[in-house]
Parts: C-alpha cells; structure tokens; sequence
C-alpha cells in the first residue's frame, strides 16, 4: 500500500530529512538506502552560504530529480506565522512545490512548536494555495483543528527534535489516530531507531519522518537500510492484525481441555 500525501502516492513510508550528514556524499547514499521517496530540506537552515558556499539546494535538486525523490521544503527555523508565510513564499519560487512542512518553533529549550502561531501561519499559507503538512505536539485538538482547515497530512512529534527518545506518548498517539481517521498521519521527530518506527506504524499511522536517527547513526547508511526495513515490518504487522494485549495470561501450548487451534 501507498502513502498519500495530498492525492500523490507514494510507494515508502518514510520520509528523510537531508541535514547533518558527515558529508554530502554519505546523505546521498543514505537517503538512496532508506528508499524514501520524499526529503526534506530547510530552507532557512541550509542556505547555501551557510555551507560554506557548497550548492546544496542544488545538489539536492538534483538528487531528487535522478531518483524520482519528491523535495518537501521545510520552514525550521522560523518562531512566528509571518516569518513562516514569508519563507514559504521563497520556497515555492525556488522549488515549484506547494507541498511545504510547516514548522513554527514556540520554545527553544525543547524546539516545542507554538501551535497558535501554526494555525495562523496553516490558515494564510491554505488560502495562497499551499498544500501543508504541520509539524505539530501530539494534541488531538490542535490536530483536529489543523485538520478542520484543510490539512490533509498531519504530522505529530514524537519527542522533541533530536532528542531520539521515541514515542514518547503513545496513548496520544493512537487517540489522534482514532480520532481522525480520514487524515494522512505521519510522526515526525524524535525517532532514535527503527523499532520506533515500527511502532508508530503500528498505531496505525501511515508514515514516518525522521533526520537525526540515520544522520547521526555511526554507519548512517546501513541505519537507512535498517530504517526501510522497519518500514516493511511495520507496514506488514499493521496490515497482519496485532494480537488485543490481555490483562492475564493464557497458555499457549495446549493442555488436554484447551483447544490447540485458534477460532477465528
Ligand atoms: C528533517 C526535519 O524536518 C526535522 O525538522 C525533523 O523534524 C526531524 O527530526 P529528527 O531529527 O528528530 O528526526
């Protein structure tokens, strides 16, 4: 199955971010082995002149454009809705995409985003014609809302940014899940390793947007290569059926009363 993301379908779950590679040729063959099929890029962050002059917009185009990999500019960076709407402007220009990952930071202790500021900056960027996937807390209510302005990708944290701890909340999570589901749900940030992935998708969710875990693994592209293995896994066990979790044991191996097949 298919990812949707606004009418396209994407054949992977994941999605990658393009930053903090040891080196352009190592985030090449990364994203390459993960098998995404969509990468971020930040637009306020990797601004050519801030990489020492190395054309990286264009190397990243041109990536893309070699493996049929879809550009999802991103807005890190920006703390307020005008600056947000400002550089979303920019990156369509440069990118010819209205797909844009709309990321409006409210603290800097936790890169938490501001969730006011994301639905004012959600609702300017909708009427000018973008197509936004939100980077927002796991708050069924801000969901709901973004949802309610036409977002059909939503994108909740895990944990904070960088941080690798996982799915922090997984009850939310799934209520989120539960709670809309029309929406193309992806979690995004704090993934630390591949079960996490799994189990966000798991949860039910459709896909899995990270940086950190693959750019900062030891072998970032043997952990891309495990990331896309996780993606089939947890793909595979959502469509399988999970087990219901029981609140007492029960014997596996049969006794002479118990039955040894399973009544479906
Ligand atoms: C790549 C990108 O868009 C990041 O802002 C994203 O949220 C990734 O977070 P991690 O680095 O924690 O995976």
């Amino acid at each position: 199955m298919s990812l949707s993301v606004y009418g396209t379908e994407i054949d992977s779950r994941l999605l990658i971010g393009t930053a903090l590679y040891p080196s352009p040729a190592i985030m090449q063959q990364a994203v390459i082995a993960s098998g995404a099929q969509v990468m971020t890029l930040s637009l306020k962050r990797q601004a050519p002149a801030e990489q020492g002059g190395q054309m990286i917009w264009q190397y990243l185009q041109q990536l893309a454009d070699e493996h049929q990999i879809k550009l999802l500019p991103n807005t890190a960076g920006c703390k307020t809705a005008n600056e947000a709407v400002t550089l979303a402007h920019m990156s369509r220009e440069l990118f010819q995409t209205n797909w844009l990952k709309l990321e409006v930071i409210g603290d800097d202790y936790n890169l938490q985003p501001d969730p006011i500021e994301l639905l004012k900056a959600t609702k300017a960027l909708i009427d000018d014609g973008f197509q936004i996937l939100p980077y927002c807390t796991d708050d069924l209510v801000l969901c709901q809302r973004l949802y309610d302005l036409g977002c059909e990708v939503i994108m909740p944290w895990a944990s904070p940014i960088g941080t690798g701890k996982g799915l922090m909340n997984p009850y939310n999570l799934a209520t989120i899940r539960s709670r809309l589901p029309q929406a193309t749900l992806i979690v995004d940030a704090g993934i630390g390793k591949p079960s996490d992935a799994v189990q966000a998708l798991e949860l039910g969710y459709d896909g899995v947007l990270l940086n950190s875990a693959v750019a900062l693994a030891s072998d970032p592209v043997a952990m891309a290569k495990a990331f896309s293995y996780a993606m089939q896994a947890g793909e595979l066990a959502q469509q399988a059926g999970i087990m219901p979790e029981r609140q007492t044991a029960q014997p596996s191996t049969p006794t002479l009363d118990t039955p040894f097949w399973h009544q479906t």
